[in-house]
């Protein structure tokens, strides 16, 4: 950790702490749960957080040598109790005692895989007709941000409100509970009125290249809407790409599931590394057991992963590039879960500037940038969801 407190970063976020906790003794609210607890730890800028009880595969994997020591973040093979699987296709995959229905897939994706996803989430998945979280508020051009960015990035992307002083932008993915989605609630949830979100009149107008850094997730699939948090059948369902549907599928080929698996929802979450994800759970799906696949790529990551309540203490796991985790089953898929820390300075030597033009722009981006894609199955086999044919597939 020696090199870390040598950073400009590290002195300014230690004056900081100094500053905003000069009068304040250093405790710990005795309200807080297990999985906040965690969460605090984790977040922490000053001091750097301990890795020593996370779990990190990479640390353990001769050919994963490289993208270790390049960043000086590192936690441990023998962090957590594991036990690995012997998969059909060879590949190694690790099942949690403290977290049953979770499966890790260290290390899953190609070097090559990876970069064609990354390319794929920024220039061919985040743009219309797929929603993102800036379209509330910008007219943003049809061909996406990214490709603007590519071709003209100063130009000005502009709000879609007429400018006021008295609201402002709620940025991040926004968290409130909500009723869990289930076969006997599904006709229910499917009734509650689904307003558009309405713009911000305090965002400004900003040239594509100081917006993409504000892009922060884009819809797979049915779409989701963030004020009830359930999904919105009534606009349909955008084609779900073969590119990560195939991806998803082998990953889900290597674990113990014999039920059928249709990967029909998602998001593309794009994190800057000072970004966080609170620890939440995913109950907008009808079905509440089969597998979601969550991919991780760019700069790693510290993933919670609890049990069925917050005062489950969690497991920490260090996620790297072309990790894949798989949550499936009743106690994983309503486990809470959360992202509290984005590792600086882990992006991997495969995936930084290569000399090609053609990759430079992604590298820039992936400096600063994790992506993380997370597809879902919202219907369980067999269950007619009563949809009219929908209006786009
Ligand atoms: O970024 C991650 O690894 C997890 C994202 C997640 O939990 C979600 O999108 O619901
Ligand atoms: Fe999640």
């Amino acid at each position: 950790m020696a090199s870390i407190t040598q950073t400009a970063a590290y002195k300014r976020a230690r004056r900081q702490h100094l500053k905003s906790t000069r009068n304040r003794p250093e405790q710990l609210d005795p309200h807080w749960t297990p999985f906040r607890i965690a969460e605090k730890k984790y977040k922490s800028h000053f001091p750097p957080p301990d890795l020593s009880n996370v779990l990190d595969l990479a640390t353990a994997d001769t050919s994963r040598v490289d993208e270790v020591e390049k960043g000086v973040w590192r936690g441990r093979p023998d962090a957590a109790e594991v036990r690995q699987l012997f998969t059909s296709a060879g590949r190694q995959a690790y099942v949690f005692s403290s977290v049953p229905g979770l499966v890790l897939l260290p290390s899953f994706l190609s070097q090559e895989t990876q970069k064609e996803l990354v390319r794929w989430s920024l220039r061919d998945h985040a743009r219309y007709p797929n929603e993102t979280n800036l379209d509330t508020h910008y007219t943003v051009p049809s061909e996406g941000l990214w490709n603007t960015f590519r071709t003209s990035p100063s130009l000005v992307v502009t709000p879609r409100a007429a400018p006021s002083t008295t609201r402002s932008f709620s940025g991040p993915r926004e968290l409130i509970s909500n009723v869990p989605a289930s076969p006997a609630t599904y006709s229910a949830l499917s009734a509650v009125p689904k307003p558009d979100p309405t713009p911000s009149p305090t965002v400004p107008p900003l040239p594509a290249s100081a917006l993409i850094p504000r892009l922060r997730w884009a819809n797979i699939g049915w779409f989701y809407h963030w004020g009830t948090k359930q999904y919105d059948f009534t606009r349909g369902k955008q084609v779900v790409s073969e590119t990560i549907a195939d991806v998803c599928r082998q990953a889900v080929g290597t674990i113990p599931w014999n039920e059928v698996f249709e990967p029909d929802a998602g998001i593309v979450n794009f994190y800057q590394t000072k970004d966080t994800l609170m620890g939440h759970v995913d109950r907008s799906e009808v079905c509440a057991t089969s597998p979601l696949v969550s991919v991780s790529l760019g700069n790693a990551a510290v993933f919670l992963i609890g049990g069925l309540t917050r005062d489950i203490d969690p497991v920490p796991i260090l996620l790297r590039s072309g990790d894949i985790i798989v949550m499936s089953g009743p106690a994983c898929r309503r486990a809470y879960h959360g992202v509290p820390r984005i590792l600086e300075n882990t992006l991997p030597v495969h995936l930084a500037a290569d000399g090609m033009d053609e990759w430079l722009p992604y590298s820039t981006y992936l400096e600063t940038s994790r992506i993380n894609i997370n597809v879902r199955q919202v219907f369980p086999k067999g269950f007619d969801p009563g949809l009219k044919a929908p209006p786009h597939s």
